[in-house]
């Protein structure tokens, strides 16, 4: 079984790695995790992963190398584990936005087998939506990554370019929709319910939406026109969003987060 490194084990790569073993795609005494502070990755360790502080240390012992730390502490991550790097050897992927392969094969080796990946924190309960691209890792490895995600949610392979646009939709969506949630279970309490029943019943309400997309494989509208009776009572709170600019705020909300996805990077650090 294949050794894997987190290098950044925060709110991603702590998810990834739960999602990974949940799925039983590895053992956790196969995974590393690394952390500056070593005290937040203590309950991991209990739980049978291996913990460090070292960078250098985990990507020796590591076949994968999964870099997860913020675009702006990527630099001193890349200048730290250059040396450990065997391109014979290892398998980079990049979960981080804004950073192109090119970037890191820049600091790591022309040679460097890079996979980017864009999952989300859905990952941890194996229904991640993760977008991957890369411009030099072999059919094998591609596969191997392709399977390794699948094993925890959806995987599409996209062109490199639409790479920030994938974080918009689908990694920053998470919590786009969450707060749909929310709101809706905020009406909810206005409309007479508490607030504890009143967010069960706007999230099984939402994962009913969903699963109904993803099983009959329709268009949202087609399943909302099953919804809204003439001159019903959906209609009327549907149009009374979209007045408010429902649709218009989410397409805008997506839009600036791409651009600011695209923007979080500079190879100055
Ligand atoms: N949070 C999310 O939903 C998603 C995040 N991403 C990307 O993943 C990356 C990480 O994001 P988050 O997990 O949200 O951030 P985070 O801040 O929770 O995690 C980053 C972790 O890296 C650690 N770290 C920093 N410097 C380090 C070093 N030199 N050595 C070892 N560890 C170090 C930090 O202590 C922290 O625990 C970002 O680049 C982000 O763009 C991608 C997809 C989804
Ligand atoms: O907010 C962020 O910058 C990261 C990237 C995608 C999700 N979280």
């Amino acid at each position: 079984m294949k050794k894997i490194a987190i290098i950044g084990s925060g709110n991603i790569g702590l998810s990834l790695a739960k999602g990974l073993v949940k799925a039983n795609f590895v053992q956790a005494g196969n995974i590393t995790l690394t952390r500056r502070n070593l005290s937040h990755l203590q309950p991991y360790q209990e739980a049978g992963f291996q913990i460090s502080s070292n960078n250098n240390e985990a990507v020796k012992t590591a076949d994968i190398v999964i870099l997860a730390v913020l675009p702006q502490q990527l630099n001193a991550v890349l200048d730290e584990i250059q040396p450990a790097i065997d391109p014979a050897k290892h398998l980079v992927i990049s979960v981080i936005s804004g950073v192109s392969c090119a970037a890191i094969k820049e600091k790591l080796g022309a040679d460097v087998q890079v996979v980017r990946s864009m999952p989300n924190t859905a990952i941890a309960i194996g229904q991640s939506m993760t977008c991957i691209a890369s411009d030099n890792a072999s059919a094998n490895n591609l596969a191997e990554v392709t399977q390794m995600f699948e094993t925890v949610g959806s995987v599409v392979k996209i062109n490199e370019d639409l790479m920030t646009s994938a974080t918009a939709l689908c990694a920053c969506g998470i919590a786009f929709f969450l707060r749909a949630i929310r709101a809706a279970s905020q009406g909810g309490v206005e409309i007479g319910f508490h607030a504890d029943e009143a967010l069960k019943m706007a999230v099984q309400t939402a994962k009913g939406a969903a699963d109904l997309l993803l099983l009959h494989k329709t268009h949202p509208e087609s399943e909302i026109d099953k919804v809204t009776s003439p001159k019903g009572c959906t209609i009327a709170g549907l149009n009374e969003m979209e007045h408010n600019g429902f649709s218009s705020s989410l397409i805008k909300g997506i839009k600036l987060s791409a651009l600011k996805a695209g923007n979080l990077y500079t190879k100055e650090g």
